[in-house]
């Protein structure tokens, strides 16, 4: 992967040692005190196009020893309540274990089961590298997941492959579905900053797009994304989150009040 990481989610105070935007101040996760955010009706709701794939469309989904990464195609756009378009590169997860949460953004100090992260680039820039390390090259869409009572079929369409992929680096190609189903209902109801990447190399590259609603998942679901995948041979694959980062002089909008 990029630039061999040999870092790790034991020591994420380290990795500004090797990369150095990670000691940036517009770094993320942050932690979102709602009290604190500003409303911004300028926020349009975010807007999908092409976000449903036919089965006969298969995706590369991998273990890359950091989190599950389901690459998508190009033709999946959103505009991201601005004017600018930006496409679709790859979503994946963060969690934590069996008897901890794992979301990396919180709210009020909340920490949620785990959080679903979509990334695109912006297409004034022709292509993601060009993009990766731009003030304005990429937007990130988080969704926290929560334990409800029902089988979530979207996750399903992710979470039944992971036993094929329990090892690092393993890979598996999987069929095509309506990859909105793995958001809120409500595009419309989010809070928006400006930070980073949050594993390196920690590009203070992306505008960040927090959804208010959440999305609900089945505890067996819950506990399949938290028990199934390893890294460096049989480590568990758990708590792949960033701890929370100083917001320093930046301001949370909300689209909401
Ligand atoms: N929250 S996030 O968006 O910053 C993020 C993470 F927190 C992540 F932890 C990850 S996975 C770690 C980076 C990585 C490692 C190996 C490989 C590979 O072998 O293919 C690929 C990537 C991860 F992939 C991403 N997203 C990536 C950022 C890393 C480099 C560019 C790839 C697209 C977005
Ligand atoms: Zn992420």
């Amino acid at each position: 992967g990029p630039g061999d990481s040999h870092w790790s989610y034991e020591e994420p105070e380290r990795w500004g040692e090797h990369y150095l935007a990670c000691s940036g101040t517009m770094q993320s996760p942050i932690n979102i005190e709602t009290e604190k955010t500003i409303f911004s009706p300028q926020l349009r709701p975010i807007q999908l196009s092409g976000y449903s794939l036919p089965a006969s469309k298969k995706l590369k989904l991998k273990n890359n020893g950091h989190t599950v990464v389901l690459e998508l195609p190009e033709s999946l756009a959103i505009t991201g309540g601005s004017a600018q378009q930006y496409r679709a590169v790859q979503l994946h997860l963060h969690w934590g274990s069996p008897t901890t949460a794992g979301s990396e953004h919180t709210v009020n100090g909340k920490r949620f089961a785990a959080e679903l992260h979509v990334v695109h680039y912006n297409t004034k820039y022709d292509s993601f590298k060009a993009a990766v390390a731009q003030p304005d090259g990429l937007a990130v869409l988080g969704a926290f997941l929560e334990v409800g009572p029902r089988e979530n079929p979207f996750y399903q369409e992710i979470l039944k492959h992971l036993r094929k992929i329990q090892g690092e680096d393993e890979e598996v190609l999987v069929p095509g579905f309506n990859i909105a189903g793995l958001l809120p209902d409500s595009l419309h109801l989010y809070f928006r900053y400006n930070g980073s990447l949050t594993t390196p190399p920690c590009f203070q590259s992306v505008t960040w797009t927090v959804f208010n609603q959440t999305v609900m998942l089945s505890h067996d679901q819950i506990s399949v994304l938290v028990t199934s995948l390893q890294y460096d041979y049989g480590k568990p694959l758990q708590n792949n989150f960033r701890p929370p980062q100083g917001l320093h002089k930046r301001w949370v909008l909300a689209s909401f009040e």
